[in-house]
C-alpha cells in the first residue's frame, strides 16, 4: 500500500471524485454542474438549482413543475415531530434543534431502500421540503407561539419567510432570500459535505446523513461563522474601532470571522454577490451601520492579510442580508443548512452510486507494549 504524507485537515487530499461542483480558488470561480453561480443567481431559483445538483441536469418545464409540486406537498411536519420540538429548551441553539429534528425524521422512515430511485427521490423531497418548516417551527415555538402552517400558494422561499414571520414577505426580500439559498447550496468537499459523505458511505439512512452534516456545519470555522460575524461587527461597534480591533486580534493570533478560506485565495465569488444583494436591500429598506463597519473591515483586513490570500468568505456578508430581513442572528446557520441540504443530498446520491466505506488511516504516535499498572499502584 502506498503511504502518503500526513496532511493536517487533509489539505489538498482528494476524498472523492465528483461532478457536482467545481471551485477555482485562485480565480474565484464556482460552478454547479459546470454552470457559473453568477448565472444561476441571476436566472435560476433555489429548487431548480437543487434539481440541477441532485439529478445532474437542469429540469425541463414539466420536471421542474413536478418537483416543485412534490416539495410543496411535503412541507408539513408531523405532529409528533412538532411536539418533540416543543419540548426542546427555548434557550437551545436552533442548529441543535434542527439536527435533532432531522435525525428524528428518520424514525418515521426506517426502511432503507437505497437502491430504489423512488426511495432516493422521496427522501430528497421530504428533507428539502420539511427542513425549512422545522427551522420556522422552532423559532415560533421558542417564542411561545404555535407554528404556522405552510402556505401552498407561496413558493419555497416566500413560504419559509411567511412561516418565520407570520406574514407574507416583501417580494424583493423573498427573491433575494431565494438567491441566498442558491449561493449556499453546494461547495465541493467542505467539512459538512465530507461529513455527509462519510456517513453516507456506511449505507445508513439519509436522515442520519443530513443530521451529521448539520452538526458539522454549525461550528464557527464553517457555517457557524455567519453568526459570529454579526457578533463581531456588533462588538466593534463603530468604523473607528475597526483598525484597533483587527490589530489586536491579529496580535493575539485570533481569527477574524468571515475571512479566509481553505480553497479561495481571492474574495469568495459568493461574498461579492451577497454584498450586492445587501446593497439592494439597503436601497429599498434603509442602510445598516454594520455595513459601513464591514466594508471598513474588508479594507483593513485586505491591507493586513491580503498577501496571505485572506479575503471575505461566504459568511461575511450573508448575515447583513438576513439582518435586514429581520431574521434573528442564531437562525443564520440553520438557513445555511436549509440551502446546503440539497448539496448534501446530491453528494449522498453520488456516494451511493459508487460507494466504498470511508476508512482512512492515521499516523500512530503513541506508545507500544505498555504494561498494565494495577489500580492500587496508580
Ligand atoms: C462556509 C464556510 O465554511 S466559509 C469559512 C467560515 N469560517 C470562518 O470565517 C472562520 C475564520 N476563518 C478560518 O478560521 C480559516 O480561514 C478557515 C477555517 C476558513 C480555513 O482554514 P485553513 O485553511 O485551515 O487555514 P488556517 O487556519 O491554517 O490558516 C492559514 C493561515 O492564515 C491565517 N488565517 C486564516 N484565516 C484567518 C482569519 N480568518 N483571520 C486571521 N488569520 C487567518 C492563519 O492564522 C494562518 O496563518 P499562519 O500561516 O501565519 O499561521
Ligand atoms: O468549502 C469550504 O471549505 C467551506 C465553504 O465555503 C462552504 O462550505 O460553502
Amino acid at each position: 500500500m502506498m503511504v502518503c504524507e500526513y496532511k493536517p485537515g487533509l489539505e489538498g487530499i482528494p476524498a472523492a471524485q465528483s461532478s457536482i461542483s467545481y471551485v477555482d480558488g485562485q480565480k474565484g470561480i464556482l460552478e454547479y454542474r459546470g454552470i457559473r453561480i453568477e448565472e444561476l443567481a441571476a436566472k435560476s431559483t433555489f429548487l431548480e438549482t437543487a434539481y440541477l445538483l441532485i439529478w445532474g441536469e437542469l429540469p425541463s418545464k414539466e420536471e421542474l413543475k413536478a418537483f416543485e409540486e412534490e416539495v410543496r406537498l411535503h412541507r408539513r411536519i408531523k405532529y409528533r415531530i412538532r411536539d418533540m420540538m416543543k419540548s426542546f429548551p427555548e434557550s437551545g441553539h436552533p442548529m441543535d434543534a434542527l439536527q435533532a429534528s432531522a435525525a428524528a425524521l428518520g424514525l418515521f422512515y426506517s426502511l432503507r431502500d437505497l437502491h430504489n430511485p423512488a426511495y432516493i427521490r422521496d427522501s430528497v423531497v421530504r428533507l428539502i421540503a420539511t427542513i425549512p418548516t422545522m427551522v420556522a417551527a422552532f423559532q415560533l415555538m421558542r417564542k411561545g407561539n404555535d407554528p404556522v402552517k405552510p402556505r401552498d400558494d407561496l413558493d419555497y422561499s416566500a413560504n419559509f419567510l411567511y412561516m418565520l414571520n407570520e406574514k407574507e414577505p416583501d417580494a424583493l426580500a423573498a427573491k433575494i432570500f431565494d438567491i441566498c439559498l442558491i449561493l449556499h447550496v453546494e461547495h465541493t468537499m467542505n467539512a459538512s459535505t465530507f461529513s455527509a459523505r462519510v456517513t453516507a458511505s456506511t449505507l445508513t439512512d439519509p436522515y442520519a446523513v443530513v443530521a451529521s452534516a448539520v452538526g458539522t456545519l454549525g461550528g464557527p470555522l464553517h457555517g457557524g461563522a455567519n453568526e459570529e460575524v454579526i457578533q463581531m461587527l456588533e462588538e466593534i461597534g463603530s468604523v473607528e474601532n475597526v483598525r484597533p480591533y483587527v490589530e489586536e486580534r491579529l496580535q493575539n493570533k485570533q481569527k477574524l470571522m468571515g475571512f479566509g478560506h481553505r480553497v479561495y485565495k481571492v474574495k469568495d465569488p459568493r461574498a461579492i454577490i451577497l454584498q450586492e444583494l445587501a446593497e439592494q436591500l439597503f436601497d429599498k429598506f434603509g442602510g445598516d451601520k454594520y455595513y459601513d463597519i464591514a466594508q471598513e473591515m474588508e479594507r483593513v483586513v485586505e491591507e493586513k492579510l491580503g498577501h496571505k490570500g485572506i479575503y471575505p468568505n461566504v459568511d461575511f456578508y450573508s448575515g447583513l442580508v438576513y439582518r435586514k430581513m429581520g431574521i434573528p442572528t442564531d437562525l443564520f446557520t440553520p438557513i445555511f443548512a436549509i440551502a446546503r441540504v440539497a448539496g448534501w443530498l446530491a453528494h449522498w446520491k453520488e456516494q451511493l452510486a459508487e460507494n466504498r466505506i470511508f476508512r482512512p488511516t492515521q499516523v500512530y504516535n503513541g506508545k507500544h507494549e505498555v504494561p498494565y499498572t494495577p489500580l492500587e499502584q496508580r
